[in-house]
């Protein structure tokens, strides 16, 4: 196909795009005759953090029907949304994770496409499919993304970039001030903890919020208003999660957008999944370790897509026992019996991990380095390990036994990191979405001194994930941080 010309401008330096960024001005722009509020170019810095998620049971199988059980972990994204002034028509991504800085004009993009009422798609509609047609009028304006990139490392770049690209082009409007999306995580990529997921939450938020169709998030707002922002932003997360890995079930978004924990179901894909959130999930003793094997979610699911087309009815067998397992698990530990720090309780718990590990090893998503892990902690005998999220690599999690001793952990962290593997701490059942609103944080800084403003420089330079915790982080070292706030939908 011969290159098409798009326009794209790719900037070099971020502090030429910084040095005319003003704050709270007017803009003196023409409205829209529409009822919304459109956006002011001069809008505040402003951030909005999204968590990983583990999947206790039940992956691959919630792709075609079936129920799972998925919590949020303490591992998120940070995203600073920076609005330009009022003469740079650009938007830009700076995704340092990735090694992704891509400059677009905004006029150049194909808002036509989007707005021909024939497609256009409002804030508040459930989109199930992506538009092939959108797909294509995208696709000139991400041949230039990374272009010098080896292949893998660009299709890396386009994923992020047409994530980004899609939800702009449906939320937004050509009248959008020029904006800088920066984005730092500390969850590994391509891990199964749901990076891609928790960048898509950010994205749909930000872009949402800049449409001015969320309200709060604040301390007294009725769970009601709370959860139709939660639903309008895990919908349009749900659309970058296609972008990214083509067939997401929904349970990522999902558990990311509203944070704790969930028992997702998604029978029909053209209607909102069965959502029933575990706000009382217990503090399970979880052991996480990343195999470092990458792995791609989307080639894992098409692993088990063709599996199904070759043997229907083996495949739909093992789906319906890994349901039968995940609503045995949802049952036992919503039991009011359930003791998350005695043996019979977790033993139950830890037999139907290993069950549910071993169904997914007959769908072919394991890899050797998986069962090494769980291998390993079957020959200490300190608990059960089951792959988490797509396999192929990736993380797997250990359900630890009570009382495991000190050293018996040791030994195994020890051979753990002798052969390369990585161990995570992360605490369960964490928040949603949160907004950082202005972009000010208190960081040890007197009251009376209003807190630091965090730019796009102090971002990128915060020191890896410790320095991006340490800056932004929703739990500073005292404790949660006040500035950070989230939707509370719990009644
Ligand atoms: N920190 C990040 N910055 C930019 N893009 C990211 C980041 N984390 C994830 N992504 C996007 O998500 C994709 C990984 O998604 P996926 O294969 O589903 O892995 P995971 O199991 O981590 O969700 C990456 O290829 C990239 O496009
Ligand atoms: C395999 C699957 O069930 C989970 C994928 O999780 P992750 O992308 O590996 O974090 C896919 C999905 O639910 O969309």
């Amino acid at each position: 196909m011969p290159p098409r010309t798009n326009g794209h401008v790719r900037v070099g330096g971020i502090t030429e795009d910084l040095e005319d960024i003003h704050l709270n001005g007017t803009n003196g722009r023409k409205r829209m005759p529409s009822k919304r509020k459109l956006s002011s170019p001069m809008m505040p810095a402003f951030m909005v953090s999204a968590p990983a998620k583990v999947i206790l049971f039940g992956e691959h199988a919630v792709v075609h029907g079936k129920a799972a059980i998925a919590a949020s972990i303490s591992l998120r994204s940070y995203l600073l949304v920076t609005a330009l002034s009022k003469s740079k028509r650009t938007v830009s991504l700076r995704f340092p994770d990735i090694n992704l800085s891509h400059t677009w004009n905004l006029d150049d993009l194909p808002w036509g496409a989007f707005s021909h009422p024939s497609r256009k798609k409002r804030y508040y509609d459930l989109v199930t499919e992506l538009d092939p047609e959108l797909i294509d009028a995208i696709e000139p304006h991400l041949e230039n993304v990374s272009e010098r990139a080896p292949e893998d490392i660009r299709r890396v770049h386009r994923n992020s970039a047409s994530c980004f690209l899609y939800l702009l082009l449906s939320l937004g409007h050509q009248q959008l001030p020029g904006c800088l999306y920066t984005l730092r995580s500390t969850i590994p990529i391509g891990a199964g903890l749901g990076s891609s997921a928790s960048i898509a939450v950010c994205l749909a938020a930000a872009l949402l919020k800049q449409i001015h169709t969320l309200s709060g998030p604040h301390e007294d707002q009725p769970p009601d208003e709370a959860r139709l922002n939660i639903e309008r932003i895990n919908r349009w997360a749900f659309v970058g999660e296609m972008c990214i890995h083509g067939n997401p079930s929904g349970v990522d978004n999902t558990v990311s957008t509203q944070g704790k924990a969930v028992v997702f179901q998604r029978t029909d894909y053209s209607k909102p999944p069965r959502v029933e959130p575990l706000w009382n999930f217990p503090e399970l003793p979880l052991l996480l370790v990343n195999t470092k094997q990458a792995k791609s979610t989307m080639a894992e699911v098409a692993k088990v897509a063709a599996l199904k087309r070759e043997h229907p009815e083996i495949t739909e067998s093992i789906l319906a026992a890994i349901d039968t397992v995940s609503k045995s698990a949802a049952e036992l530990i919503g039991h009011e019996d359930f003791d998350s720090e005695e043996l019979a309780s977790l033993e139950k718990v830890g037999k139907l991990m290993t069950i549910n590990h071993g169904l997914l090893v007959a769908l072919g998503v394991s890899h050797p380095r998986l069962d090494r892990i769980r291998e390993l902690v079957d020959h200490e005998g300190i608990g059960w390990t089951k792959l988490t999220g797509a396999g192929g690599g990736g993380c797997a999690i250990t359900l630890l036994k009570p009382g495991v001793s000190h050293e018996r952990l040791k030994s195994l962290e020890k051979i753990l990191d002798d052969e390369g593997y990585e161990k995570f701490e992360a605490t369960l059942g964490c928040d949603g979405i949160g907004v950082l609103e202005p972009a000010v944080i208190r960081n040890g800084i007197e009251d009376d001194q209003g807190g630091e403003e965090i730019d796009q420089e102090k971002f990128l330079n915060a020191d890896g994930i410790e320095g991006v915790e340490e800056l932004v982080g929703v739990h500073g070292q005292d404790g949660p941080r006040e500035a950070w706030k989230f939707w509370r939908v719990e009644d």
